[in-house]
């Protein structure tokens, strides 16, 4: 469905000399270097899926974004959405997907949302009735009529983010490409907005693409974490498998009915003990947890057992 092979992009680093005068002569000397933003990509994104494409600042992640929604093209390699080549057929691609920038608004800046959404409806033809549809659908999962009279610029960021998901919606594309749609929301806006790409996920199996730095955004929506770091790609996998990748280990804490007896068990890498509580730090690939809460058992009697995967959050730090 979104294919990327080998894609690059590369920018041109305009070489600036010290000082005032220096800047300037620099403008005119055209000397430059080329720095490649997103180098070799290459994935591909089956119907219905939820990637989270992450990476640090300046990684390539917005770059690539816009190579596949046709706003760049790539210096090589190629990007197919649904079979549509962004660069030569744009027109043919919007119709197909759905953007928004979480840093910057789609929107008419100083229109009501209402009639940012009216010029919408012309610009993708929707039929009266498919757009009176749109509008209560999406009232009743984003809220947006309390809002709909008021010029985009007023609005506050959660407000202004539902609209312009609402707006990226009007023509119900099948695929969605989000660049931060969390930045600088609330935690009850990132709620609302997590709950609406899921259901639209979900029940309308949309294909979702999105960049955030927000670790509980990839945790609690996405099934597959592409990661790139300077323009390359790390890894890319299941949530499980970027935990295994990075080896942070598992944790099982246990409360026993007496002090344990610890015991020294191959994949268990550390293990504290305080009077009837233990912590014990596993790895999975070399204990699976039946084995392991067989081998605990035998420490004494538990009462109480709980594990903890390893925090996504740590998982990332480390990746970098
Ligand atoms: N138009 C441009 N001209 C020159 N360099 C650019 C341009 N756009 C992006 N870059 C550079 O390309 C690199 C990748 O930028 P990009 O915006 O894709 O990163 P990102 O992963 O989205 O970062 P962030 O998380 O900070 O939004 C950065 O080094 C950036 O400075």
């Amino acid at each position: 469905m979104i294919e990327a092979h080998q894609l690059r992009k590369s920018f041109k680093i305009y070489k600036s000399k010290k000082g005032m005068l220096g800047s300037m002569l620099s403008l005119f000397s055209g000397e430059y270097e080329e720095r490649n933003a997103v180098d070799s990509i290459s994935f591909k994104i089956e119907e219905g899926e939820f990637v989270g494409y992450i990476g640090p600042n300046g990684a390539g992640k917005s770059t690539t974004i816009k190579m596949l929604s046709g706003i760049l093209h790539p210096s090589s390699g190629v990007a197919k959405v649904l079979g549509i080549n962004p660069q030569k057929n744009r027109k043919m691609l919007a119709q197909n997907i759905g953007i928004v920038f979480g840093q910057r608004t789609q929107l008419w800046w100083d229109l009501p949302v209402i009639d940012s959404f009216d010029i919408l409806k012309h610009m993708y033809k929707i039929e009266d009735r498919h757009y009176r549809r749109f509008l209560k659908h999406y009232d009743d999962i984003l809220d947006i009529s309390q809002f709909l009279q008021t010029p985009v610029r007023k609005l506050s960021l959660g407000q202004r983010m539902r609209a312009d998901l609402a707006a990226a919606m009007i023509h119900n594309p099948p695929v969605l490409f989000l660049d931060e749609p969390t930045i600088g929301l609330d935690v009850v806006a990132k709620h609302k907005i997590r709950e609406f790409l899921q259901e639209m996920n979900k029940s309308e199996n949309k294909t979702v693409v999105l960049t955030t730095h927000d670790m509980d955004d990839i945790e609690q929506l996405c099934s597959r974490v592409i990661v790139i770091n300077q323009g390359r790609m790390v890894l890319d996998g299941s949530l499980e498998e970027l935990r295994n990748h990075i080896g942070l280990p598992s944790i099982l804490t246990v409360t026993y009915e007496q002090p344990p007896e610890l015991q020294v068990v191959y994949g268990i890498e550390r293990t504290e003990s305080n009077g009837r509580e233990c912590t014990v730090l596993y790895d999975r690939s070399k204990i699976s947890s039946p084995a392991l809460l067989q081998e605990i058992s035998k420490w004494g009697t538990p009462l109480d057992i709980q594990m903890k995967e390893p925090d996504i959050e740590e998982v990332i730090q480390n990746i970098y």
